[in-house]
């Protein structure tokens, strides 16, 4: 390490005095203007993990679905896999560290994580659209620059594209072509493959609208069209030409507001879906004839996904071992649904992509998605290679087709994280082969009504939960209130927990109707803000 540079360099991506940020659920996300440094101290960090294990590691400039004037920072791992936790607290010493300490910050994460500063370092970068986002990843260049790391800076990209590369380079192409091209090509070549065993549906189940959050997936996903079959007619709003990015629109503002984002006009029955800002979430929803909203939330997306793998399962005859991974905010009746009906097992993990991924790997076919939209499946390589030898060598045709199908599933889903243009087109592919509506879709079971609220407290580490976060164990007597509550209304539940990304609680309830479910997270917020210091004034009722 070259001091005098470090010094230079690290004078030019000054950290403001007194700032202490904290490498979260998704990273490092604030205001835009307070990250410079974090960016200049992430690019040092990617070296010395590159360094580490001997792989190219990714770095995304990206606030996915936050307002335009924030931004943030992900590293990606060598297989596309989100930052190793033992790594996160690296992270956050370096993003906090003085000026004056920053060399030693270096050295003693040299020395923890054994990092050989001699071996070279490769680092993937890449950004989404905001304003601040190219400003930040050259800070981010400079500081693999001055660990004397090597760089490839793919520019615009979704951040599952970003993934995606970082994936491809660790496996020596293996995964795939670490090009824009070398994805588009994968992806359309596998989808194209499914869909032509589609009976041809009606015109009308061809059309889909995309609402693209005025971000990263309206360019890529034009970039992308020339390569998609004509079959597919996918018309793109709030591609980020007229208007904010996130604002009032995209997968999140969709998802917790209920109802349609802005821009897009939608008619009866139309299958519409909408991006987030990174294109690493998607949501479905139709309006029907009485202009009432549906949402088709991540719960149904693996739901539909699963259905689906496990005809496909059955009629290859193997016993491969699937499982779906949820969070506590899966709706009820998908749980109820997966278990029952489908009885496929169901693993409910911590909040957060990298608990659930981390989860699925446990299987030969891990479904995961967050209720939000974010998720994929995971196949094991065991899995894999038997899907693969069936398609080529199975005589049985029925069985040999469903394994074909299986395998272009398999190069059609981006494994390394959810991936909003991979999923829509799984789904898309799935709806084509069972010749479903949104509607039928939409019908498999009927959603508990549910309410997502936030507030602010004084500090929200005071409350701590157990049980992937279903329970709280701090302040006392939270929970027991909570419980208390519960018990007033039927087929309800309901959870605290500090959000990862915000600062606030969050609070989730479900119950029998609607009004039930909003007057239970409403008596839950009190409970909070009076046992675990409330700031402001009181929550009032919706
Ligand atoms: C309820 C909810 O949607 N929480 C989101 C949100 O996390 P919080 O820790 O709840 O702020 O952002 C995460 C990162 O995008 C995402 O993984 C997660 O699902
Ligand atoms: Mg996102």
């Amino acid at each position: 390490m070259d001091s005098e540079a470090l010094k230079k360099y690290s004078a030019l991506h000054p950290k403001p005095a007194g700032l202490t940020l904290q490498y979260g659920t998704a990273g490092f996300r604030a205001k835009a203007e307070k990250l410079d440094h974090v960016m200049f101290r992430m690019g040092m960090l990617a070296v010395l993990r590159s360094k580490a294990v001997a792989s190219t590691i990714g770095i995304m400039v990206t606030a996915s679905h936050n307002p335009e004037e924030d931004n943030g920072v992900k590293l990606v791992d060598p297989l596309g896999e989100m930052l190793h936790p033992s790594w996160e607290e690296y992270a956050t010493q370096l993003a906090n560290a003085e000026e004056h300490e920053l060399q030693q910050t270096i050295t003693e994460i040299c020395q923890k994580a054994a990092v050989n500063q001699h071996k070279d370092a490769s680092v993937f970068i890449g950004r989404d659209t905001r304003p601040s986002s190219e400003k930040l990843s050259q800070s981010a260049i400079d500081g693999i620059f001055v660990l004397d790391g090597q760089y490839h800076d793919y520019g615009l990209v979704t951040t599952p594209q970003l993934h995606y590369m970082v994936c491809c380079q660790n496996t020596q192409g293996q995964y795939g072509k670490a090009t824009l091209e070398g994805y588009y090509e994968k992806l359309s070549k596998a989808f194209t493959e499914l869909i032509k065993q589609s009976s041809s549906s009606g015109e009308s189940q061809k059309h889909l609208k995309i609402d693209c959050a005025n971000g990263i997936g309206a360019l890529k996903l034009s970039e992308m069209e020339p390569y998609f079959p004509k079959e597919v007619l996918i018309q793109l709003y709030n591609d980020g030409t007229k208007e904010k990015l996130n604002h009032l629109c995209g997968a999140d503002f969709v998802k917790v507001h209920q109802k349609p984002p802005r821009g897009l006009d939608m008619k009866p029955n139309e299958r519409c879906c909408s991006f987030d800002g990174d294109a690493d979430r998607i949501v479905y929803y139709y309006q029907d004839a009485t202009g009432l909203f549906h949402l088709i939330d991540g719960d149904k997306i693996a739901t539909l996904i699963s259905i689906f793998l496990k005809e496909l399962l059955a009629k290859v005859g193997q016993t491969l071992k699937m499982a779906v991974v949820q969070t506590a905010y899966a709706n009820g009746s998908s749980t109820r649904y997966l278990e029952e009906t489908l009885k496929v097992p169901v693993h409910c993990v911590k909040t957060g992509v990298k608990h659930l991924h981390h989860k699925a790997q446990e299987f030969d076919i891990g479904v995961y998605f967050e209720a939000n939209g974010h998720g994929t499946v995971l196949f094991s390589k065991a899995a894999e290679t038997k899907i693969r030898r069936l398609a080529k060598e199975e005589k049985d045709n029925e069985k040999r087709e469903a394994a074909k199908v299986l395998e272009n599933m398999i190069d059609l889903i981006n494994q390394t994280v959810g991936d909003a243009v991979s999923d829509m087109l799984v789904i898309e592919a799935i709806l084509a082969l069972k010749g479903l509506t949104v509607q039928q879709w939409d019908a498999v079971y009927t959603d508990l009504p549910n309410r997502l609220l936030k507030i602010q407290v004084a500090d929200r580490r005071v409350i701590d939960t157990t049980d992937a976060e279903r329970r709280a164990v701090t302040p006392p007597g939270l929970q027991e209130k909570i419980d208390a509550l519960v018990k007033k209304y039927k087929l309800s539940r309901a959870f605290v927990r500090p959000s990862g990304t915000e600062d606030v609680v969050r609070i989730y309830a479900e119950a029998d109707t609607q009004e039930n479910a909003d007057a239970l997270a409403h008596e839950v917020s009190l409970a909070v803000y009076h046992l675990a210091g409330g700031k402001g004034a009181p929550p009032q009722p919706l």
